[in-house]
């Protein structure tokens, strides 16, 4: 499913690289990684051992203490890196005064976009994530599952190669996130993006990722890397299979093994 970017490097390449935080946290230790183009991987790992910050750090929101990082051969956060790179958090964000097609426009407003050819993409990204009847209306009138589909519409709506979610369904019931699970998979494979998703479950990281980035906290580093042999497309199907039930116990004890990585005196 991954494959090399056009230059042959990867998507994604940390190097070395620490997150130590004004008041002496180390979040994030000796962390490196690379993701190529095309990739499905989760971060999994127990609250604090530095996933949202690893997740900021690629997208240039926070920066790096030591080592590099380049996202498609640049550096987060130089020249017009951050455009390619769609960014979806635990809450959905929207501007309660403004509509759903205000609130998915923005990104391509602040871009500069005319609204002639905004009102076309924003179109687009609201019937890719089958809100299309719902453009005009306002947050408070659609259920957490809408209200994170319009988050993703507004994440989409710059033609992101990148996608990075920070646990973005979380908060859902069980049946809206089964559904979101598979939206954002269908996504994937019909835009062909890559995706790093932040989530604290076993069942989740399996069922959506082609790869599992297990990472322990005090101080916050990856501790397993775990490539998955089911393949796509996952479904009902995959969910009931044999493969399915062997990688959550695989991942399951490899997430279990973080209690016994944490280091004293962090
Ligand atoms: N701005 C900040 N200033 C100081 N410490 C911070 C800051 N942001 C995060 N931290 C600390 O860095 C560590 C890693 O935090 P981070 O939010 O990246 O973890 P996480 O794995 O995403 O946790 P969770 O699953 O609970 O969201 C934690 O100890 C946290 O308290």
């Amino acid at each position: 499913m991954a494959h090399t970017s056009e230059t042959g490097t990867p998507l994604i390449d940390m190097r070395g690289v620490d997150k130590q935080f004004g008041n002496g946290t180390v979040a994030v230790r000796d962390m490196s990684l690379t993701i190529q183009q095309g990739e499905f991987v989760s971060f999994l790992g127990p609250s604090g051992c530095g996933k949202s910050t690893a997740l900021k750090m690629i997208s240039g929101l926070l920066s790096v203490s030591r080592g590099t990082i380049t996202v498609n051969g640049h550096r987060p956060g130089e020249g017009n890196a951050g455009s390619d790179i769609g960014y979806v958090f635990q809450e959905a964000t929207l501007m309660p005064w403004a509509t759903v097609y205000e609130n998915v426009y923005l990104p391509l407003k602040l871009q500069g976009v005319g609204k002639v050819e905004g009102r076309v993409r924003v179109e687009e990204a609201l019937s890719m994530v089958g809100l299309a009847n719902f453009a005009r209306s306002y947050p408070r009138e659609l259920s957490g599952g809408m209200k994170m589909r319009v988050s993703i519409a507004r994440a989409m709506v710059t033609k992101p190669k990148l996608l990075l979610m920070d646990e973005p369904f979380a908060a859902l019931d069980e049946m809206s996130r089964t559904k979101l699970n598979d939206e954002v998979l269908s996504l994937w494979k019909s835009l062909g993006l890559t995706v790093i998703f932040v989530t604290h479950s076993v069942f989740e990281s399996v069922y959506l990722s082609s790869r599992v980035v297990v990472m322990a906290a005090r101080p916050g580093r990856v501790v397993h890397d775990i490539a998955l042999s089911g393949g796509y497309p996952r479904n009902a199907a995959y969910r009931m299979s044999p493969e399915y039930a062997e990688s959550c116990r695989t991942v399951s004890k490899a997430l279990e093994g973080t209690m016994d990585h944490v280091e004293l005196n962090h």
